[in-house]
Formats: C-alpha cells, sequence, structure tokens
C-alpha cells in the first residue's frame, strides 16, 4: 500500500525556540493517526504544517509522493477548534458558502444527514451548543469530500454523551475509507478510534505504534493496584513492576491470580483493590511523567 502523506525530518523554530525537532512518519491510506503530547509538545505545529497552512523551517511533506500544492487544497479537509463565520448565517447557510468554494462537493442533504444536523439546519450557527458546532465543524470540513481528514481535538469541552457521538460519527466516516489525522488530550478518544499514535514531547517523538504494540511494550498485561505499602518481598520471586503513590501500591503483573497466590503477607483489603488492563493514560504518563506543563 502506498503512503498517503509522508513527513521527513521536519523540524519548525520559531525564532530561536525549537517547536519541532526532526521528526519523520508515515500515514498509510485509510487510518486514523493520533498525534498526543502534553501541553506546548508541537501537535499543534506539527498539524499546520501537514495541512500546509505552515511553512517548516527545514523538512518535506510529501502527499501521494508529491510535494504539497494546490490540488492538496482539494483533497483534504481540515477540522478547525473554531471558525469565524458571519453571525447571520444559519447551518445550512454555513454549508452552502463552504460548498461554493469548491469546484464539485459533496451533497448539503447528504452531509446535514450524516452529521446529524437536520434539526438544526435552521439555526443561526452561533447559538449552536458545544457538541452541534463540533458536528457542524465536521461538517464543513468534509465539504469537499477530502481523502485527508484532520481533526484538531475536536472534542475539547464536549459532555460524555456528545464525545460518543462524535466518536460514532469519525468510526463511520472512517468507514468511508477516508485518512483521519487526529490530536487529543482525551486518551479514551485515542485509543477509541485511532489504529496508530505518536507521542510527542518537546518538539520529538518519544513513541509511536499501535495502541496495543505500545502498551504491551511498556506495560506487564495487568495493573492491579492495593491499599497499602508493599514491596517486591512480599511477592516473592514473582516478575512484576511495583510503584507506590499515598499510601497506594501499584502492582504491574502478568495475572492477577498469580500476584495473590505468591503473595506472602495476609491477603490484601479489597477495599479499594482494582485490577484493570493498562491504557494510553498510563503509558502517557509512564513516558511523559507527571510534571505541570506550563
Ligand atoms: N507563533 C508562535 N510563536 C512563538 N512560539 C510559538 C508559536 N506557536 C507556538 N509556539 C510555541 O511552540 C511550542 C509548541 O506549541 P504547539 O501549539 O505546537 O503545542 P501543542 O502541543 O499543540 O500544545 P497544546 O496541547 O497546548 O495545544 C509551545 O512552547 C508554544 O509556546
Amino acid at each position: 500500500m502506498s503512503v498517503l502523506l509522508s513527513v521527513r525530518d521536519l523540524t519548525h523554530r520559531y525564532g530561536e525556540f525549537v517547536a519541532v525537532n526532526n521528526i519523520s512518519l508515515d500515514i498509510q491510506p485509510g487510518e486514523c493517526y493520533g498525534l498526543l503530547g502534553p501541553n506546548g509538545a508541537g501537535k499543534s505545529t506539527t498539524l499546520e504544517i501537514l495541512e500546509g497552512l505552515l511553512k517548516p523551517t527545514q523538512g518535506e511533506v510529501l502527499y501521494r509522493g508529491r510535494a504539497i500544492d494546490k490540488t492538496f487544497k482539494q483533497e483534504v479537509g481540515i477540522q478547525f477548534q473554531s471558525t469565524t463565520l458571519p453571525d447571520y448565517l444559519t447551518v445550512y447557510d454555513c454549508l452552502k458558502l463552504f460548498a461554493s468554494f469548491y469546484q464539485s462537493h459533496t451533497p448539503i442533504a447528504h452531509l446535514i444527514k450524516q452529521c446529524q444536523l437536520s434539526e438544526i439546519a435552521d439555526k443561526l450557527h452561533y447559538n449552536l451548543s458545544g457538541g452541534q458546532k463540533q458536528r457542524l465543524l465536521l461538517a464543513l470540513s468534509l465539504i469537499n469530500d477530502p481523502s485527508l481528514l484532520f481533526l484538531d481535538e475536536p472534542t475539547t469541552g464536549l459532555d460524555p454523551q456528545a464525545r460518543l457521538h462524535f466518536w460514532q460519527l469519525v468510526r463511520e466516516i472512517k468507514q468511508q475509507g477516508k485518512t483521519i489525522i487526529l490530536t487529543t488530550h482525551y486518551m479514551e478518544e485515542a485509543e477509541q478510534l485511532c489504529d496508530r499514535i505518536a507521542i510527542m514531547d518537546r518538539g520529538q517523538f518519544i513513541a509511536e505504534g499501535t495502541p496495543a504494540d505500545l502498551l504491551s511494550d511498556n506495560f506487564l498485561p495487568q495493573i492491579v493496584e492495593l491499599e497499602g505499602i508493599y514491596s517486591q518481598q512480599d511477592f516473592g520471586a514473582l516478575p512484576i513492576r511495583l510503584s507506590k503513590c499515598a499510601g497506594r501500591t501499584r502492582v504491574e503483573c502478568h495475572s492477577f491470580n498469580e500476584l495473590m497466590t505468591a503473595f506472602k503477607k495476609a491477603a490484601p483489603s479489597l477495599n479499594g483493590m482494582s485490577v484493570r488492563k493498562p491504557n494510553l493514560e498510563d503509558l502517557f504518563l509512564k513516558l511523559t511523567g507527571n510534571e505541570l506543563r506550563i
């Protein structure tokens, strides 16, 4: 399968400050690729370069093997976090306006149905709720039936129902064969939607791969959290990884049953015990640390 978007040795500086530091990646057709990272990691800068909106200081971006040119703009869709539109436009007017920018476009009725805008098609766009606004921005980004869709933190500020709804929409769009590049601060969102992710920190990629591979490379299969402080000795020679925080012990292990069998002390209290699989939030914190980014 040929690569859709290829990024080589990309660096971007704002003055002396290096915001993106020599990253390379390949986006395959039909995949959903997630760009994750703490505040200030360089995600938006990278995204703007990939969208063709910002010229990198160094490096190249190739779309279908060619440098980004005018045809690229016809083939991509960008869902911005907000868009400035005249107040007097209804949802339908906004779609009509965006359709007029392209020689051919997806039928507006289809987008209204797909993005569940029927009931609000006549509403002024500035009166929409957060979830409705995101659905309109998504519909606008799909107006030219793009092959490649950029979603920049598309569910920030949405309530859980609206977020679940939005995820379903993204899955449907993906099923149509579109390629998606997504940034998000919600690890569950990345786990739900992304085939592959990259975690960025201080302008560099510190991990890249499928969520499943990254989790199995970085964690044992189960995480057991116990009330109280324990040490390796309490579990004999069982291969585990232990960490302690605020009166609790977190144990990574191959199997909960094995862990309990190996336990040398009286059985730990079930109160406050949890058993779960590692997730992307664990991975994110493991790789980027707990320090607040300012
Ligand atoms: N126009 C600019 N001029 C100078 N510095 C900038 C500019 N835009 C971004 N930066 C800096 O570059 C770094 C990366 O910013 P960027 O917005 O790409 O990060 P991000 O990962 O998208 O962050 P967030 O998750 O907070 O949106 C930050 O330190 C930011 O302050």
